[in-house]
């Protein structure tokens, strides 16, 4: 997320942990945030990526060898692709991960060029990702981190800090929201958690800080049945008539659980073909090499 570096801003101790919470149920299925913006008029651009290229910055490899994708204001869109296609790579090179470095095209984010912005701007503006490997975050704790990154969105959007009460019934409903125990607030970013729990906890710091564009990288990896649910429900909670998401994934259960808009197949650096759900089935019975040749 690379909001390390903003100005940090502890919240005031306190001891989640004497808190019980109800289980927070939203059962809002995707498909009503779609339909509200279908309702509204045509839906804007929100992403406009054409013909991406981009190159690891150490050994000069190039893995995106020209992206081409549109995302407007309230889709879901999934892209697939098998191992090594570059899926995590475009979603690095979007929030301007450091590794990697731009070599041709454009990407236009609200209206802007989101290839000049610093990856703290990315965020600020809207953009977010978690990660398929999530990092621990030594020396900081989970509700530090929050309230921070939290503060520095409502900043930049204009709006007052909260303040600590404020702060800690926002944090409280969040949590609640996902499914998580309070205790988590007090720990440091993801140390020690299960792989499970730093899954969800990028959806908490999701839920937190509200996104334009959410980019989740295979955020059904490693979670149980229930907790995929769980983060499928939260991430349908969270949505908004105008707000996107896109999700790199392998698997088709958490496709039936957040219906996509659009569906992409990823191979060799490009976008190879989109298409609906329906391409799903395909490339169970006949695998990505046939499908991403069907162009
Ligand atoms: N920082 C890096 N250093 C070296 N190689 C890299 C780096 N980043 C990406 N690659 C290589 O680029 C290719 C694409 O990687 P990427 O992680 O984008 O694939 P993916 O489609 O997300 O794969 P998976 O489905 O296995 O997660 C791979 O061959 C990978 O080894």
């Amino acid at each position: 997320m690379g909001l390390l570096s903003l100005t940090f801003h502890p919240s005031p101790a306190f001891n989640p942990s004497i808190f019980t919470l109800p289980p927070h149920r939203c059962h809002r299925p995707s498909s009503l945030a779609v339909r509200a913006t279908s309702a509204a008029g045509t839906p804007q651009p929100l992403l406009q990526v054409n013909d991406l290229r981009a190159k690891i910055l150490e050994s000069g490899v190039e893995i995106l060898h020209g992206v081409n994708l549109t995302v407007n204001e309230g889709e879901v869109h999934a892209i697939m692709g098998k191992n090594g296609s570059g899926k995590s790579t475009f979603a690095k090179v979007l929030v301007g991960h450091p590794d990697y470095e731009v070599t041709g095209g454009s990407v236009v984010f609200k209206g802007e060029n989101l290839l000049e912005m610093e990856p703290e701007e990315r965020s600020l503006a809207g953009l977010f990702m978690s990660f398929q490997s999530p990092v621990e975050i030594p020396g900081v704790s989970n509700d530090e981190f929050l309230v921070m990154a939290y503060n520095a969105r409502r900043r930049k959007l204009g709006l007052p800090e909260l303040g600590p009460l404020e702060c800690f019934s926002y944090l409280m409903e969040k949590l609640q929201l996902v499914n998580m125990k309070p205790d988590f607030l007090n720990r440091n970013v993801n140390e020690g958690f299960s792989g499970g729990e730093r899954k969800r906890n990028e959806i908490l710091q999701l839920a937190v800080l509200g996104a334009d564009l959410a980019i989740l990288d295979e955020i059904d990896s490693g979670l149980d049945v229930d907790a995929l649910r769980d983060v499928a429900n939260a991430v349908n909670c969270i949505r908004a008539p105008k707000n996107s998401l896109m999700m790199i994934t392998h698997y088709r259960r958490i496709l039936d659980l957040l219906n996509p808009t659009h569906v992409h197949v990823m191979d060799k650096g490009k976008i190879a073909r989109t298409g609906d759900i329906s391409i799903v089935e395909t490339i169970e019975t006949e695998g990505y090499e046939t499908v991403a040749a069907l162009t």
